[in-house]
């Protein structure tokens, strides 16, 4: 069915206080670049509802785009009829139609804005209510209590507004109203799915992913990038920053005893993501981790990494399992790429044993072996930053995904 409008309500921003009209204006303009590609629609962010004016445009593919906009609890096509009883008679029986398969329960809600009128909301909910159970005798039965559906209908000034269906959004916060935060962005399955979470809560991410060419290939980057352009669905876009580590794994390859080696790469990537939310604003670091999934992913670990910033480290997987992972992973449409078999700069240099509960002490005195500042600022002098689009390619469908591996 073509609607012609789309009311959408807030989620949590009730609960704001005094914030709320940040909350409103950002939702509304989020709205706004979600549906960027359709320009005949007109987003109108009210205090107490936002609407979306169809204009004409394909009410389906609008609602996909505003399935994905964070700071949504629900929203509901709407038909806009001219103002009088008939066609009010005529909407309603083809919105039952098209959405009623089985039989059901069903109350009129009539709110009416237009007091000239001619019928007040008690006529209009006892007359249609009875026409349509005219009209679908073995479909529909009153219950005004606990109806499986409402039919609303809104008489307003500039028409009259049948709705009916309430399509759940995408909940959380709009994005950007919980500051911008640095996500550590690996190829891998955790980290697009906790960059999915920040921004479920309102973070705007920036995605910060190393790369150590010869030993990742492009393909290995232009998977990362993909798989930014998959997230930005849910913000419109985002900002790549990749940046270069292969001198960095080498020196410390070359300098720092095995053990040790996952734990000082995991403190040089951590400096550089912080060194990069200091100079762009970002208030905390992001990553995929999740406890005692892998060795660098016991507390002692994250507490002998940690140890290089007072930035905080925010870890929105942390307490799930791997399946539950899997599922979000699924859901967001991350999963089929991450699984794509490139290889990630931290693998490709992961000793065979490393030290799950590495010591401080040690991971400082190691890293000292290395010229920590200096490879800092030579990375930092050749990252590249590109801002990626909701659903941009970047992966080269026709190279052999296995051909990079042998
Ligand atoms: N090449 C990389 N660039 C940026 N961040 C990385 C990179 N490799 C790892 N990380 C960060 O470190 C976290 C832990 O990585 P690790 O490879 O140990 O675990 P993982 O459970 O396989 O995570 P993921 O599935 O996200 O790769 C990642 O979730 C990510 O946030």
């Amino acid at each position: 069915m073509q609607y012609d409008e789309i009311m959408v309500r807030y989620g949590e921003l009730s609960t704001k206080g005094h914030n709320r009209k940040n909350f409103i204006d950002r939702l509304g303009s989020n709205v706004r670049d979600a549906l960027h590609k359709f320009p005949e629609v007109k987003v109108h962010a009210n205090p107490d509802r936002l609407h979306v004016s169809l204009n004409g445009a394909n009410s389906d593919e609008v609602m996909r785009h505003l399935k994905l906009v964070f700071g949504i609890q629900n929203f509901s096509p709407s038909l806009k009829v001219d103002k009088n009883y008939d066609a009010v008679c005529k909407a309603a029986k083809e919105m039952i139609e098209e959405q009623v398969k089985h039989p059901i329960t069903f109350k009129i809600e009539t709110r009416r804005s237009d007091h000239h009128f001619e019928m007040d909301t008690f006529q209009m909910n006892r007359e249609l209510g009875g026409y349509l159970l005219q009209q679908f005798p073995d479909l529909l039965t009153v219950d005004v209590h606990h109806p499986d559906l409402t039919l609303r209908v809104e008489i307003r000034l500039n028409g009259i507004f049948l709705t009916s269906e309430k399509v759940p959004g995408a909940g959380g916060l709009p994005v950007g109203t919980a500051g911008k935060g640095m996500m550590m962005l690996s190829g891998g399955i955790d980290s697009p799915v906790a960059a999915y979470l920040a921004m479920k809560r309102g973070v705007s991410v920036e995605m910060v992913h190393f790369f150590s060419p010869p030993y990742t290939s492009e393909q290995a980057l232009a998977k990362a990038k993909e798989l930014t352009g998959k997230l930005a669905h849910y913000c419109g876009s985002i900002n790549f920053i990749q940046v270069p580590f292969t001198e960095i794994q080498e020196t410390i390859k070359e300098k720092v005893p095995e053990g040790y080696l996952m734990t000082v790469q995991r403190r040089l990537m951590l400096r550089l993501a912080v060194a990069l939310a200091e100079k762009r604003h970002g208030l905390a670091i992001f990553n995929g981790e999740s406890l005692g999934q892998v060795a660098s992913q016991t507390m002692q670990s994250m507490r002998a990494i940690e140890d290089v910033t007072n930035m905080p480290v925010l870890r929105p997987v942390l307490s799930y399992d791997k399946n539950e992972i899997i599922k979000i992973a699924k859901q967001i449409g991350t999963y089929d790429l991450s699984i794509l078999p490139y290889e990630d700069c931290c693998t490709v240099f992961t000793p065979p044993s490393p030290k799950t509960m590495p010591r401080v002490d040690r991971a400082r005195k190691y890293e000292q072996l290395i010229d920590v500042d200096g490879l800092m600022q030579k990375s930092l002098a050749n990252i590249k930053i590109t801002r990626i689009h909701a659903g941009e390619e970047f992966l080269n469908q026709n190279q052999d995904v296995f051909a990079d591996l042998l």
